[in-house]
């Protein structure tokens, strides 16, 4: 395939297509680097299975030397932003360049870098987030609370059932529950929700995530932070990069402003789904950093 024979990323219609539809960058870096039409490139990488490969606990994954090298150097010539479904203070922890945008907790906790200044909760042009949360946040910590306490009272018997407490969410992971456990996990699941009041469910790869019920996301994110960085105009071209289902999110609504959609995917899929919204994938994590070298080369 060449440059030319692409179809345009741009296209008004962004339909979810099976996975192996997308166009394999492993053999297709000219395509990429053509789709971007000499725009200058804005880059949101997602964090687990994007620039780190997925381990078997939260605490356990390696972002290893040179995967943090490429994205110093790319973050030396071009805007980069880590959105990620862990907490902001985890993932700069885990990234470790501080120079960097960060929004942690699927986009509700934003830093901009370099002169930006970090918002806790809500991007202050991002009105009916801020609004919803405004003066809510005392009652959205008493609802977490209450579904860590409902998804203990499930899971703490089931071995490798793992409960992650983040600030505005809380997960329940399966990776290390024995198959012939996971109708129990799945159970004790079913039992937790039945409270969800100002709570929504998120699924991701291997966990089960309640989130606060208000209508943001990762696409949201990647919209308000281009806004808030300066860099949504014709000149500049958006991005993502991203593994999970949250993901999906980013690239539903990079259609909208001309963006791309990068789906790191390989054979095994770990219950993300076979059909993507994305546009190109690449396999691993070390595909990710050959293409952002790529990128600055
Ligand atoms: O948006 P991301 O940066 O990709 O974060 C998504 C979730 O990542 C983490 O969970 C995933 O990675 C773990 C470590 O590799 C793995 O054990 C787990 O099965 C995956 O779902 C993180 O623990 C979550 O909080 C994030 O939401």
């Amino acid at each position: 395939m060449t440059a030319s024979s692409l179809r345009s990323p741009q296209a008004p219609k962004n339909q979810a297509k099976p996975i192996e539809q997308l166009i394999p960058i492993l053999d297709e870096t000219a395509s990429f680097l053509a789709a971007l039409k000499g725009r200058t490139p804005v880059v949101f990488l997602d964090f687990d299975g994007t620039l780190a490969p997925i381990a078997e606990r939260p605490e356990a994954v390696v972002f290893s030397a040179a995967r943090r090298e490429a994205v110093r150097k790319l973050a030396g010539k071009l805007p980069v932003a880590i959105v990620s479904g862990r907490d902001r203070a985890d993932v700069e922890k885990q990234v470790g360049l501080p120079g960097l945008t960060y929004a942690g907790g699927h986009g509700f906790d934003i830093r901009l870098a370099p002169s930006g200044s970090a918002s806790e909760v809500a991007p202050d042009d991002a009105d009916p987030l801020a609004a919803e949360l405004d003066g809510g946040l005392a009652g959205l910590v008493e609802r977490l609370d209450a579904m860590e306490a409902a998804l203990h009272a499930g899971l703490d018997g089931i071995a490798g059932a793992l409960i992650e407490r983040k600030r505005f969410s809380v997960a329940a992971h399966d990776r290390m529950v024995a198959p012939a456990d996971r109708p129990a996990f799945a159970a004790a699941l079913e039992a937790a929700r039945r409270d969800l009041r100002g709570l929504r469910e998120k699924a991701g790869k291997r966990l089960v995530e309640f989130l606060p019920d208000i209508d943001w996301d990762k696409g949201k994110a990647v919209l308000h932070l281009r806004r808030a960085l300066g860099v949504d105009g014709e000149g500049y071209v958006a991005v993502f990069f991203g593994d999970d289902l949250t993901d999906e999110d980013a690239f539903r609504v990079l259609p909208e402003i001309d963006g791309i959609g990068v789906l790191v995917a390989g054979a095994d899929e770990d219950g993300r789904g076979r059909t993507s919204h994305a546009f190109f994938r690449v396999a691993d994590p070390d595909g990710v950093c050959r293409l952002l070298n790529d990128m600055v080369a």
